[in-house]
């Protein structure tokens, strides 16, 4: 059997809140976004590992407010590991520490805790085809290349896609396009599949698969969730 493991991403220090909690312990109608986060994953069934990535730091704190949420099983499936400066670090560590049976991995941030099922669904069933999957939604806006205030040049917007997560990987795959590059490259997961030459497949996104950066984003996603309810 193909198992699958699930890596969040959980150990940044969501800077651009600009909260003395970090980001992803703020609450949204009560709850903390990482427990949506995990939720999502683990009501989805199909995992048989969860790795949380977490900054050393805030490991007791998660145990307290987060994992105790969950139910006794739910908990035995949960792994925390310890993250590294840079989201690349992170996963990295999250990956090396899943289990040798696992054969495909699923990367998620822990800042997007509005994750619907048909989404982590969608991706595992294209990775088991494709190898490398990434989801994306069409660009809204019209995009423009700018320099010292000017505009260098309009892209084509028929061929952009903002990418969010979850990627999906072969897990060996994935593990040597993070060997291959420099571990500071600021670049998601699909893009060092990319770097190695490799295709990543792009499946529809969700608008609503918020990521939560700044303090903008907690209302509207508070409504999707309270629309959910
Ligand atoms: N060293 C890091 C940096 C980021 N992340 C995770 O990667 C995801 C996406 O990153 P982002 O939204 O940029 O979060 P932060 O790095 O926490 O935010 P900021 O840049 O504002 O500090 C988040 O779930 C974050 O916790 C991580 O695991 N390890
Ligand atoms: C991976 C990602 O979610 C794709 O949109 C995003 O790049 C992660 O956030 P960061 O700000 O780039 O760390």
């Amino acid at each position: 059997m193909n198992k699958v493991g699930v890596v969040i991403a959980a150990a940044g220090q969501g800077k651009r809140m600009g909260h003395n909690i970090n980001k992803q312990f703020l609450p949204l109608l009560g709850k903390p976004i990482l427990y949506y986060t995990i939720k999502a994953f683990a009501d989805w069934g199909k995992a048989a590992e969860i790795v949380i990535v977490l900054n050393n730091k805030e490991i007791d704190y998660f145990k307290k407010k987060i994992k105790a949420l969950f139910s006794y099983s739910a908990q035995k499936n949960l792994s925390l590991v310890s993250g590294g400066k840079s989201r690349k670090e992170s996963v990295y560590n999250g990956i090396s520490s899943l289990n040798d049976n696992i054969s495909y991995v699923l990367i998620h941030d822990g800042a997007r805790p509005l994750i619907k099922k048909f989404l982590i669904e969608s991706t595992y069933q294209a990775v088991k085809k494709h190898k490398a999957v990434s989801c994306g939604v069409k660009v809204k806006d019209t995009i423009t290349l700018v320099e010292d205030s000017i505009s260098q040049q309009t892209l084509n917007r028929d061929k952009l896609r903002a990418i969010q997560t979850p990627q999906a990987f072969e897990l060996d795959l994935i593990k040597k396009a993070h060997h291959s590059y420099d571990k500071d490259k600021a670049l998601d997961d699909a893009s060092l599949v990319e770097l190695l030459g490799e295709k990543v497949y792009i499946v529809d996104g969700d608008y609503n698969n918020l990521k939560i950066t700044t303090a903008e984003d907690l209302k509207p996603a508070e409504v999707i969730l309270k629309e959910r309810r």
